[in-house]
């Protein structure tokens, strides 16, 4: 029934103002503002459809993009949108494209480590296009090894330039996105090498492609990678291949905020520290936890509705069956993945606001809290895209069988998303560089220096070892010191256990190697006390709207009992809680999935998506799932005729066959 909202019950039955949750999800009531329109603008507009990506080839698809990218420029120019509604188009259109590389890593890098000079020379230009760049730091030999890279830029004092060489296969840059087939120019990372000496990995600014023609420029061997997981999903994206033979660039195309080189080719580091040359990856990492929640949040969306309108058993005497979101285990699988949306979405919140924060800090030449930016944008990077990976996939299984067709929206979600763990930093590397910063701290722990920021809690580590759980009652576990000293008890405890076994190696380094299982779960157990403490934070803010601030204690609370649930291990092998209170925390989890129940759907109508962004048919609005279902089936290529092609090749002679033999 077109025009009915099969989810109206649903959502008379909520218990707090939707409009208002609308916008503590955007952040401000102009980011809702923002976000509304743009999302209606890109939803109206029939040259962003989408919903045929994976039927297209590789070569239609990716044509299919540039075609989309072109459109959503001139759109861009012609609405004079700011840098805000430009990025929410981009957001809404749902392609990734090379421009997410030229605007997202590109423009980043050359701010980050350019001089005045620099930026102004390029920064121009990119702006408007008119050259467009991506991020060649990655080598088909190494990846998480920075330090490892092959491709030399080496310094020739006569021309005043640098020799870009790629002196091996391995030494090949390999997947930076618009690379393939896109971009004229690139920051490339390179060892620099001066007078024989190597001075470590340095970022450069290198023309790729000629501005006339786009042919690459001599010397230069550029193409695609090849097809990667999914249909559809990341192959819009040129992830490319590319080698130097002796490519010869001005001195000053290094990027020379951090090092410079003289044009006598002396070496000079400047005050500020080295590990700004991976300035750019902080700066992404931070916004790929953002995103977590809006992918997560997407996925929910469609499990929930679609949950709602799915019925499955417990008819009595000819009635309705029951919704499929009434089951426990349904609520046990789904609601934790709702609350970790709205969590991923705060700690994102805060993790701009750090970023802001030391990056101001950096302008000022203060570099005391970049460790700390560093630890905690790669440890809640790694953090949040596993848990949304596994997130999306989850909600599959909870939509059943119609969760894996395409037009459910969850495959290509899913396959678009999971590289997300591999990208800006392998999951467990970024695991064990907050490891590293935990294992620092405990040990300055004796020296006086008080640890401060996130790992301020350590300060009290005496307390924390020792103190032990006070609830009595299920109740109990809403009370938020409760949740946060089980946390920090038990983050603490396991990274002092890291630290003493760390002890028992004559070699430190041979140490960490040998525990690094321990300390990732160290690491994690880290993580997943910042969420906690930033949403309980959240809550300590004026939150307006009906019952708005009541919703999100509940999903703040299923948030951290669920964690401290499926953590059980780590809570009762430390001896924070006892089997008692883990029994309590129980029975308190499945009273809050009841509290959440008459509110599921309106906790995610406040995501505020346009069914053209969700592109689910399980997921629309109204809840019209079946007769859109069946409408979308007709419509795949092998329905375009009756009998399919090969019929007479294939199918008829095997048939023929089989009679020839039941008669013989
Ligand atoms: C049409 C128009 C539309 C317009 C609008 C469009 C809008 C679009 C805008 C935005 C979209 C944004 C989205 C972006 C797209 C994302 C797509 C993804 C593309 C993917 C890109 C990539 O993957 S790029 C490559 C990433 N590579 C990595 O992440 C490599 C991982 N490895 C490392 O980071 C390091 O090598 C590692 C940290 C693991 C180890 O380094 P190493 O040198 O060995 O260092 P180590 O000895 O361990 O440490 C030394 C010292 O330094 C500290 N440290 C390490 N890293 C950092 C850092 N980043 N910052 C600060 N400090 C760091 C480390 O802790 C050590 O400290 P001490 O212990 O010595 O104190
Ligand atoms: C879709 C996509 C887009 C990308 N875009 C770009 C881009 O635009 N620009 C760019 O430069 N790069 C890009 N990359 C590359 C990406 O940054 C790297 O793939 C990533 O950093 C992981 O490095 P790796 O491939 O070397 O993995 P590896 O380090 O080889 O990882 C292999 C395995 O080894 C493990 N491992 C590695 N080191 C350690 C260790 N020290 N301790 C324990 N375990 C370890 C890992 O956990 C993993 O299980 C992209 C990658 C993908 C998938």
């Amino acid at each position: 029934m077109e025009g009915v909202d099969h989810l109206a019950s649903e959502r008379s039955r909520a218990q707090f103002d939707v409009e208002e949750m609308k916008v503590v999800w955007a952040g401000s009531r102009h980011a809702l503002e923002v976000s509304d329109r743009i999302s209606r603008l890109v939803a109206s507009d029939p040259a962003f459809r989408k919903d045929n990506r994976t039927s297209l080839s590789r070569k239609e698809l990716f044509k299919n993009t540039l075609r989309k990218t072109a459109h959503a420029w001139k759109r861009i120019t012609e609405l004079r949108l700011s840098e805000e509604e430009a990025s929410r188009l981009r957001f809404y259109v749902d392609e990734p494209a090379f421009t997410d590389l030229h605007w997202g890593m590109f423009i980043p890098a050359i701010k980050g480590q350019g001089t005045e000079e620099q930026l102004q020379k390029w920064l121009p230009l990119a702006y408007k296009m008119q050259i467009i760049g991506c991020y060649a730091q990655t080598e088909l030999g190494h990846g998480s090894n920075v330090q490892g890279l092959e491709t030399t830029a080496t310094f020739d004092p006569q021309t005043d330039e640098f020799i870009i060489h790629s002196p091996t296969l391995t030494s090949s840059k390999w997947w930076p996105g618009g690379l393939g087939k896109v971009s004229t120019h690139a920051v490339i990372y390179a060892r620099l090498i001066i007078d024989g000496k190597d001075y470590g990995v340095n970022g450069f600014i290198v023309q790729l492609r000629s501005m006339d023609d786009h042919l690459p420029l001599p010397g230069i061997t550029v193409g695609d990678i090849g097809m990667k997981f999914g249909s559809g999903a990341y192959n819009t994206m040129d992830n490319g291949v590319l080698r130097f033979d002796h490519v010869r660039i001005p001195r000053d195309q290094m990027l020379m905020r951090v090092s410079q080189v003289t044009r006598e080719g002396k070496f000079v580091q400047s005050n500020v520290p080295r590990q700004l040359v991976y300035g750019t990856m902080v700066y992404v990492r931070q916004t790929i936890v953002a995103d977590a929640s809006c992918a997560l949040s997407r996925a929910v969306c469609i499990a929930t509705r679609y949950s709602a309108v799915r019925r499955q058993f417990g008819s009595q005497n000819g009635g309705v069956e029951t919704q499929v979101i009434d089951y426990k285990t349904q609520q046990s699988r789904l609601f934790p993945l709702l609350a970790s949306a709205y969590a991923f979405r705060f700690v994102g919140e805060w993790l701009k606001w750090l970023y802001t924060d030391v990056t101001q800090r950096l302008q000022a030449n203060d570099f005391s809290t970049l460790p700390e930016a560093h630890a905690c944008t790669a440890g809640l990077k790694s953090l949040t895209t596993s848990a949304t990976a596994d997130g999306i996939e989850e909600c599959r299984k909870l939509c059943g069988g119609h969760g894996y067709l395409c037009s459910s929206g969850l495959p290509e979600l899913f396959a678009v998303y999971v590289p997300a763990c591999t990208y800006e930093g392998d999951n467990i590397v970024l695991l064990l560089q907050v490891a590293r910063f935990l294992m620092k701290t405990v040990s300055q722990l004796g020296s006086g220096k008080k640890p401060v920021g996130t790992t301020a809690y350590m300060g009290r580590v005496d307390q924390l070892m020792q103190c032990h759980c006070a609830v009595q009652r299920a109740e109990d576990w809403l009370k938020p010191s409760v949740i946060l000293e089980a946390f920090e008890a038990r983050s603490a405890r396991m990274s002092v256990a890291c630290a003493q076994n760390l002890t028992n190696f004559a070699n430190p380094e041979e140490g960490f190697l040998e525990l690094s299982a321990d300390l990732t779960e160290a690491a994690v157990a880290h993580c997943q006390l910042i969420v906690v403490s930033k949403f309980i934070e959240k809550l300590k803010q004026d939150i307006p709207g009906k019952g708005v601030k009541e919703q999100l204690e509940i999903l703040c609370n299923i948030y951290a009992l669920f964690l401290l649930h499926k953590h059980l291990g780590d809570f009762l092998k430390t001896g924070c809680i006892s089997p008692k209170q883990a029994s309590l925390a129980n029975d308190q989890l499945r009273s809050l999935y009841s509290q959440a129940r008459p509110n599921a759907i309106a906790l995610v109508d406040a995501f505020d998506y346009t069914d053209h962004f969700l592109g689910s048919v399980l997921g629309r609005y109204d809840g019209n799932v079946y007769p859109k279902l069946y409408e979308e089936a007709w419509k795949d290529p092998l329905n375009d005729s009756v009998v399919p092609d090969g019929y007479q090749e294939y199918i008829r002679p095997m048939l023929k066959q089989q009679l020839r033999n039941a008669r013989l």
